[in-house]
C-alpha cells in the first residue's frame, strides 16, 4: 500500500475522552484543519505543510507494534482527519493487524463532521462545532457525540445536535448499513473547554439535571500525559 499523509505525531497513551476513556490506545494525529475553532487545543496541527509526510506503511507498522504493546484500538485524530481520504490508511491498518490474536485492531475516529466520511472506522466520535455544523451523514453514523462547552449556547447546540442525530438516523439508513455496530442513539458527552471554570460548571450542572448526558473531562490532561 503506497501513499503517505501529513502527521503531527503518533503516540501510545490512554484514551482521555468520551466513551472509551481510560483504555489503552494508539493515536495517529494527522495534520491539517481549516475549521478554525478559536479554543482549539491543537492549533499547531492546522497547517499540514508544517508536518512531515509519513508513509501508510510506517503508520501501519507503528500501529501493529502498539497493538502488540497493549493498545486496544487506534485513534485517528488531528487536525481534522477527514480532510484527508483515510480509506487507504484504514485498509493499511486493517491489513497490518488482521493476524492479531483479537483480529484487526479497531479504528476509532475523532472528527468535527464537516467533511465527507472516508474509510470504515469501527467507532466514530463526532465533536460538532457551532460555527461549522456537521454533515448529516456523520450525525447518522456517529457512535458518540462529544460537545465542547464554554458557554450556555453550547448547551443549546448540544441538545440540538442530539435531536439532529436521531432525526438523521431515521432518514438516512445508508450510512448505517456501511458501519457495523451503529447504535440506535449515539452516546452523549459534554466536555468542558479545557481549564474553563464556566465550561466545567455548565457541563456539570447540565449532566446533573439531564441524565442522558455524560461528562468527558480530558483525563490525560489532568494526568499530565499525552
Ligand atoms: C483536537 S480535536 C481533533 C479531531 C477533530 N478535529 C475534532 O474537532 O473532533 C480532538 C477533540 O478535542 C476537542 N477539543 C479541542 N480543543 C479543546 C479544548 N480547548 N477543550 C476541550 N476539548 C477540546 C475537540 O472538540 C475534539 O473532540
Ligand atoms: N490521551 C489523549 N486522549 C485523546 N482523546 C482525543 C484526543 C485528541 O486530541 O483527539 C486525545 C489526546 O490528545 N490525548
Ligand atoms: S475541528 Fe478539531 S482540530 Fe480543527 S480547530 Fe476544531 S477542535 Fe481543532
Ligand atoms: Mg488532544
Amino acid at each position: 500500500m503506497t501513499g503517505n499523509l501529513p502527521v503531527v505525531e503518533t503516540f501510545h497513551s490512554l484514551q482521555g475522552e468520551g466513551a472509551h476513556v481510560g483504555r489503552s490506545a494508539f493515536f495517529i494525529r494527522l495534520a491539517g484543519c481549516d475549521v478554525g475553532c478559536s479554543w482549539c487545543d491543537t492549533k499547531h496541527s492546522w497547517n499540514s505543510r508544517n508536518h512531515p509526510q509519513i508513509t501508510l506503511e510506517q503508520l501501519a507498522e507503528e500501529t501493529a507494534t502498539a497493538a502488540k504493546d497493549g493498545a486496544a484500538f487506534v485513534v485517528l485524530t488531528g487536525g481534522e482527519p477527514l480532510q484527508h481520504n483515510i480509506a487507504p490508511l484504514c485498509e493499511a491498518l486493517h491489513r497490518a493487524t488482521e493476524t492479531n490474536h483479537g483480529g484487526p485492531l479497531a479504528i476509532h475516529l475523532e472528527t468535527s463532521g464537516v467533511n465527507q466520511l472516508s474509510g470504515v472506522p469501527t467507532w466514530i466520535t463526532l465533536s460538532p462545532k457551532r460555527h461549522a455544523p456537521p454533515r448529516t451523514d456523520l450525525l447518522a453514523a456517529c457512535h458518540e457525540l462529544k460537545v465542547v462547552v464554554h458557554e450556555t449556547d453550547d448547551l443549546n447546540f448540544a441538545e440540538d445536535m442530539a435531536k439532529a442525530a436521531l432525526e438523521a438516523r431515521k432518514n438516512d439508513n445508508a450510512s448505517q448499513s456501511r458501519l457495523s455496530n451503529t447504535s440506535k442513539e449515539p452516546l452523549l458527552f459534554l466536555q468542558p473547554g479545557w481549564k474553563t471554570t464556566r465550561g466545567q460548571q455548565l457541563a456539570f450542572e447540565h449532566v446533573q439535571s439531564h441524565p442522558h448526558w455524560r461528562l468527558s473531562m480530558q483525563t490525560h490532561k489532568w494526568l499530565g500525559i499525552r
